[in-house]
């Protein structure tokens, strides 16, 4: 095998080769580590596989350009007088390249000039070796994948290629002296140029499209993230923070929604709505936070007592209610007054007011009356249970006096009271 520097280039790879050459095959030819089983990834493959570029291909691309062995031939034939001139040729390459803005402003220092130099000198060294093998393409596969990555646009590198040319032209020109030997030459260059052209815009285009279909992946990525976290803002938008029903607003849309399901599937819509007795006395007496705990405990009686497929939600303060379908008011009586015994066996000194609305199966009450009708219904209840705690302690009151009012005892069913009401 030839020892050819891989490293050549137009003007900018040299030392720019070590940013892509993958760390972990540099450290397995040094043998320091062991390659790992890992599935195969590009960086696993090199670039001549990558770019499904075969020795059959590399001659395909010879015959495109109509550059046979001959030709090559006739290129390794100049390589002395190249030797000869190629310090010139570097200098004045880079005296060119320099004065352009973007190409100064890339270079960026003199170390990298030096090692740009050097790079190229042994590029134009390789052009007339007569040697285009697959270490040749890979050399030039590299540039462009280099060139992509450090934004030297193809424009840039056209641009220094035909100034290469010039110059190797006219050191051609002042040197063959038969017209034939010298247009045949230059023509040979021309067609070797093209064919290190194609293969560094190959390379270039691929990272190019690689670039795309990773930037296209990370949008789709984000865009599924962005449309998970907006469902989830909807959702919390729905959903009452303490005791995660849904709230007033989440209520409004499910019970439009059940209504409309009910009419289609012409069935009931039945309502529960509860309110917790006195609840600005239990936050006044007990405090806010054993407050919000039975808010919490109601919230979760309230679910555990329903099926799953009813609707709990929290309208605001101690008001929830509950959306059954498919139920009618007297079954709805019964889950309600389920709930109110859970809840005043976890709590005996405390008590709940219910309503009970229905609608269906022939009219259909809208959202908003079939809400208010519950609620009247529970505050009718309500005040029945006051009025008739009230008697209890004037009662009570009468056979004690002259001891002053005891507070009543809050023991009277409000369902008991729901039940009379109807
Ligand atoms: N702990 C707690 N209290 C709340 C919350 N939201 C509202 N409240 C309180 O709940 C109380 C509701 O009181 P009212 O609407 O007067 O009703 P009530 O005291 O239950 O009286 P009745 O409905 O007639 O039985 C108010 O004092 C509100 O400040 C909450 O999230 N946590």
């Amino acid at each position: 095998m030839r020892c050819r520097s891989l490293q050549s280039t137009i003007y900018l790879e040299g030392s720019l080769q070590d940013m892509v050459r993958p760390h972990g095959s540099m450290s397995f030819r040094s043998g320091r580590t062991h390659p790992v089983r890992v599935a195969m990834r590009p960086i696993d493959k090199s670039l001549l596989e990558q770019m499904h570029i075969s020795e059959v291909e590399i001659q395909r691309r010879k015959e495109f350009l109509s550059l046979d062995e001959a030709d090559l031939a006739d290129l390794a034939a100049l390589k002395p007088l190249i030797n000869e001139h190629i310090e010139i040729i570097v200098e004045e390459f880079y005296e060119r390249q320099t004065e352009i803005d973007e190409i100064s402003l890339l270079i960026g220092d003199s170390e990298t000039l030096q090692r740009l130099r050097s790079a190229q000198r042994q590029y134009v060294l390789d052009i007339f070796t007569g040697y285009y093998d697959a270490e040749y393409v890979n050399s030039r596969l590299r540039i462009g994948l280099v060139h992509k990555r450090i934004g030297v646009e193809p424009k840039l590198f056209l641009a220094a290629m035909r100034t290469l040319k010039e110059i190797l032209f006219r050191v051609i020109d002042e040197n063959l002296e038969d017209v034939q030997a010298t247009k045949s030459a230059k023509n040979n260059l021309d067609k070797l140029m093209y064919f290190d052209i194609t293969l560094v815009f190959d390379t270039y285009i691929d990272t190019l499209l690689n670039e795309v279909h990773s930037a296209k992946r990370r949008m789709e990525l984000y865009a599924r993230n962005l449309e998970e976290k907006t469902k989830e803002l909807a959702a919390y938008a729905e959903k009452d923070a303490l005791t995660g029903l849904f709230n007033k607003r989440g209520m409004s849309e499910a019970l439009n929604r059940e209504i409309r399901m009910a009419e289609r599937r012409h069935s009931l819509v039945s309502l529960i709505y509860c309110d917790i007795d006195d609840f600005k006395q239990i936050n006044d007496t007990h405090g806010h936070h054993k407050g919000d705990e039975i808010l919490v405990t109601f919230g979760q009686i309230m679910r555990e007592t329903v099926r799953s497929s009813d609707i709990c939600c929290r309208l605001g303060g101690d008001e929830f209610c509950c959306i059954l379908p498919d139920c009618d008011a007297k079954s709805a009586k019964t889950i309600g007054s389920k709930i109110e015994l859970a809840f005043q066996s976890k709590y005996p000194n405390f008590s709940i007011s219910l309503g009970v609305a229905e609608t269906g199966d022939r009219d259909y009450l809208r959202e908003e009356e079939l809400l208010r009708a519950a609620d009247a219904m529970m505050y009718r209840n309500k005040e029945a249970r006051k009025r008739s705690a009230a008697e209890a302690a004037s009662k009570t009151s009468a056979r004690t006096l002259p001891a002053p009012a005891q507070a009543a005892e809050k023991t009277t069913s409000s369902t008991a009271a729901q039940s009379d009401d109807h």
